[in-house]
């Protein structure tokens, strides 16, 4: 993650610039307001104390003065934080319709688990933390600089040489500040690294705790979790103590006994030196113990702002994410033909996943992606709907590159049932119409009968209306299940299907399948296999291996040619003969049922 800098922080403020502007100006004039009242009182003194009638107008003017000064200042601060939280508010809403956007805009593929977790922080956390930067930051910065430099003016306007004896104790602090806070971003980062290992205990702890009980080991998992928290304070306490120590100290520096006790005795000695009046020395000594004051509130806000900066930091990345590339005239696909031509495609740069892949998926055909893990089945199938772009070649979709057609036509087109089904917090109908929200009841049923699910919906206490996660709990099968009817009920022209590898259980497995034969009828079907023994009657067998096409053809092609699909059904099937035409018994030859449905459909 970056850290904003300057410009980046503008950047991220620039919608509300303007607003921003009127509430530093705001809260510089409030502070220079809140000097008013001491002023004041010094000029009462030199009122009082001057021989002669009292003179009874001037003590009312300035009362007057006062009074107006200290209102305005009031009102002044108050506007300007008015003004900057109206500016944060619309910062807010700007932010999140910008990111709203931004996770439109996004490729398919740059949602993962780590993504997800920037999205949900930037939305519930960073967002309120930008908070100080935009409502308070800039009005107490803006206070901090004017009321010194107001201050200080008018004490130089009385005398330089009280101006002098104004600032005497400051650079004491702010030596000693500068000291503190030497190598602040480094420990702080440091801090941050081992409070994170204390995170990363905690949520190892508690992710992991059934397995770590069952096999005893608790004792070892808290260890682990003491040792994170034991480094994280160690460090904590080595940095701080000492700085506080120098803090307590340093402070003193800027309290009011000592600033008075300077200002005072110093006063005293320019007094007798005849080069100041008495009273102008009351009003530098109550100058001078205002000024240390804006100091403080900047150094206290520091952590909060310290949190804001690398919130704005967090947003800026999530919205500098690259957009999916649009055509500037896009094409519409004809028909449901896939076909790869020469594509190779790599998630880093220098490693491609994917070589010189050429192939063709035609309508009312099921294409099987069989190969050993990690060779680049998924990889391959979800360059269709465009999860990512391809590095080289070109992938054609109705006879039309995926990157000259429109997002929103390519995914009505391609739809795509993943092993990972993503069920919506709504009722059960609202899920299976997520692809077509405007489908009757009746059309939901029958997308729900075909997929195998109605009765199970049926059996739920509201059925259809049922609420996700609330009266409507599915297992893995019958969550694979309502996204085939969702996929169904979408009726795209290419249908990519991951196949369920973790629903062992052979009721609900024979279920998946049945349900997915329905769904393959006069489509175009790219299935990635995980079990060999629910393809063999496909049209169509694509063997990747390493990136690559190693073989293509049906089955009974595929076991004869003795190559690498050969080795792997005999591994699958423990079979002697790899060229056997019958699937083997039990529960491989009730998924093989499946596929050889859907193909036996087709024809
Ligand atoms: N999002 C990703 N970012 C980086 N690398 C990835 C990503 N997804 C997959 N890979 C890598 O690409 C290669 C191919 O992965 P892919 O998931 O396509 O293989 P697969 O054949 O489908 O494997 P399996 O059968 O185990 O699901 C693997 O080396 C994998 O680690």
């Amino acid at each position: 993650m970056t850290m904003p800098g300057t410009a980046e922080l503008a950047r991220l403020r620039h919608p509300v610039r303007r607003l921003i502007g009127v509430g530093v100006c705001l809260g510089g004039l409030g502070a220079l307001g809140t000097l008013v009242p001491f002023i004041g009182l010094a000029e009462l003194g030199r009122i009082l104390l001057a021989g002669g009638p009292v003179d009874s107008l001037g003590i009312v003017a300035v009362v007057a003065a006062v009074i107006l000064g200290l209102i305005l200042s009031w009102v002044l601060t108050g506007a300007a934080l008015w003004v900057t939280h109206i500016a944060d508010h619309r910062l807010q809403a700007t932010l999140r319709r910008a990111l709203v956007r931004k996770l439109g805009r996004v490729p398919l593929g740059w949602y993962s688990d780590k993504t997800s977790g920037l999205i949900r922080k930037a939305v519930q956390g960073d967002l309120k933390d930008l908070h100080h930067l935009v409502a308070h930051h800039d009005v107490d910065l803006a206070a901090a600089i004017v009321l010194p430099i107001g201050g200080l003016a008018y004490v130089i306007w009385l005398d330089w040489r009280l101006g002098l004896l104004a600032v005497a104790t400051l650079p004491v602090y702010l030596i000693a500040y500068a000291w503190m806070m030497r190598g602040f971003a480094d420990k702080m980062t440091e801090l941050d690294t081992t409070f994170a290992r204390v995170n990363a205990a905690i949520v190892e702890f508690v992710q992991g705790i059934a397995v770590v009980k069952a096999f005893g080991r608790v004792g070892k998992a808290h260890e682990g979790y003491r040792q994170a928290v034991t480094a994280f304070s160690d460090r904590y306490t080595a940095w701080v103590r000492p700085l506080l120590r120098l803090e307590a100290l340093t402070s003193m520096a800027v309290s009011a006994p000592v600033i008075l006790l300077v200002s005072l005795s110093g006063g005293a000695w320019f007094i007798s030196r005849g080069w100041v009046a008495p009273i102008d020395v009351l009003a530098e000594a109550l100058v001078a113990v205002v000024l240390p004051q804006t100091l403080l509130t900047l150094t206290q806000g520091l952590t909060a702002h310290r949190k804001a900066v690398a919130a704005a930091g967090r947003i800026l990345d999530l919205l500098d994410a690259q957009d999916l590339p649009v055509a500037d005239r896009p094409r519409r696909p004809e028909g449901g033909t896939v076909s790869f031509d020469h594509v190779s495609f790599g998630y880093a740069a220098d490693r491609p996943v994917l070589r010189d892949v050429t192939l063709t998926c035609r309508p009312g055909t099921v294409t099987a992606l069989v190969g050993p893990s990690g060779a680049g089945k998924s990889t391959l199938a979800k360059l269709v709907p465009r999860f990512h772009d391809v590095t080289a070649g070109s992938l054609r979709v109705g006879g039309v590159d995926v990157r000259e057609i429109a997002p929103d036509v390519l995914y009505r087109h391609v739809g795509f049932v993943l092993q990972d089904v993503q069920l919506l917090h709504g009722t059960v109908a609202d899920n299976i119409r997520l692809g077509r929200p405007d489908a009757s009841f009746d059309a939901v049923v029958a997308a729900a009968r075909a997929a195998r699910i109605h009765d199970r919906v049926m059996a739920l206490p509201r059925q259809y209306d049922s609420v996700l996660d609330e009266d409507a709990v599915f297992s893995g099968g019958e969550a694979q299940r309502i996204s085939i009817a969702r996929a169904l009920l979408a009726d795209t022209p290419v249908l990519i299907l991951d196949e369920a590898t973790a629903h062992a259980d052979p009721d609900s497995e024979a279920r998946v399948q049945e349900a997915l034969s329905t769904v393959a009828r006069g489509r175009t079907v790219l299935v990635i296999a995980h079990r060999l023994a629910t393809i063999t009657a496909v049209d169509q067998i694509v063997v990747v291996d390493d990136g690559r096409v190693s073989e293509v053809g049906t089955h009974d092609h595929l076991v004869r040619a003795g190559g690498l699909y050969a080795r792997l059904w005999k591994e699958a099937t423990g079979e002697a003969e790899p060229w056997g035409r019958e699937p083997p018994a039990g529960s491989a030859r009730r998924a093989a049922a499946g596929f050889q449905g859907a193909a036996e459909v087709m024809r």
